[in-house]
């Protein structure tokens, strides 16, 4: 795993939207071989969609070839409703990039049979060839998509209930009324997240400090759900100064060495690749390998 620290939410967004940029160019894409990226809802994600939007728009990202899966989606709530996530997914990220509709999933939380809706989910993943880099958010009780302390660490898409905790942190969206917060929502599991080749998340902001200490410095634990993530070949966490309150600074200083040393590699990579000495694709291969 790896842990980047930047200075605020702003900066996060940047360093996630041109790292998702760089994979998404780096995989070139085709109709026969698309990107698929997983995607999450809630205000952290916000700084890293608004990026992304302004690479699209200076020519240097296309979702042409990128079909995308939504982590979640409130369960009962109309899909045209102000804050269900099909609404907030077009309003904050795909009206304003180059996907085609027909290549966004997004959970539908009014199907008839939530059960059969979940299972299709997981098979259409399966189908496009898997999920090739996650990014998630996690709630301050430490969730990731939707899955709440105690979700088991094997779990599927699937419907869940929601934590008092999840409720009441959403009431914001729901003009503060938690009487107006859906109970319940369809969500990917655990092991679909662990599932995807790679995952990146977004932690930002002092409430979610406790969460990130808990995930990253204690051990996999189904009580804060994102600690599973330890158990990913190739996970990246990226977090803002706040979202590190929690952590001993031992923790920062070696996370934050590491960046700087595999920085210094990717430098030394890169002059090798210049002068034929190692050939493309070997020398990002060595450089991933610091995993
Ligand atoms: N289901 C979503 C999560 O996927 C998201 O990570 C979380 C955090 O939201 P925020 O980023 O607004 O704190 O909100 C909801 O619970």
């Amino acid at each position: 795993m790896r842990l980047i620290v930047r200075d605020d939410p702003s900066a996060v967004g940047d360093y996630i939207a041109n790292y998702i940029c760089k994979r998404i160019n780096d995989y070139n894409a085709t109709p026969e071989r698309p990107f698929v990226l997983g995607l999450p809802t809630g205000s952290s994600p916000i700084p890293t969609y608004k990026a992304l939007i302004k690479l699209v728009k200076e020519g240097k990202l296309s979702f042409k070839n990128v079909i995308t899966f939504n982590m979640d989606e409130y369960v009962g709530l109309p899909q045209d409703h102000s804050e269900s996530y099909h609404t907030f997914m077009f309003r904050e990220f795909f009206s304003h990039i180059d996907i085609p509709p027909a290549q966004v999933n997004i959970l539908n939380g009014n199907a008839e049979d939530l059960i059969a809706e979940c299972n299709q989910y997981e098979a259409k993943i399966k189908a496009v060839g898997g999920i090739e880099l996650f990014l998630g958010g996690i709630g301050s009780d430490g969730h990731i998509a939707f899955n709440e302390p105690g979700s088991s660490l094997a779990s599927r898409t699937r419907i869940k209930t929601l934590a008092y905790d999840t409720i009441l942190a959403n009431a914001r969206f729901f003009e503060n009324d938690i009487s107006k917060v859906p109970r319940m929502a369809l969500t990917v599991g655990v092991a679909t997240v662990l599932d995807s080749r790679e995952v990146v998340v977004v932690v930002t902001g002092l409430n979610k400090a406790l969460a990130l200490s808990k995930a990253i410095e204690e051990g996999v634990n189904h009580l804060w759900t994102l600690s599973a993530l330890q158990l990913h070949p190739w996970a990246l966490i990226v977090v803002d100064e706040d979202a590190t309150s929690e952590l001993h600074v031992k923790t920062v200083k070696y996370f934050r060495s590491i960046e700087m040393v595999q920085a210094e590699v990717e430098r030394t990579q890169a002059e090798l690749k210049a002068r034929g000495v190692v050939a493309a694709g070997v020398a990002e291969q060595q450089v991933g390998s610091m995993e």
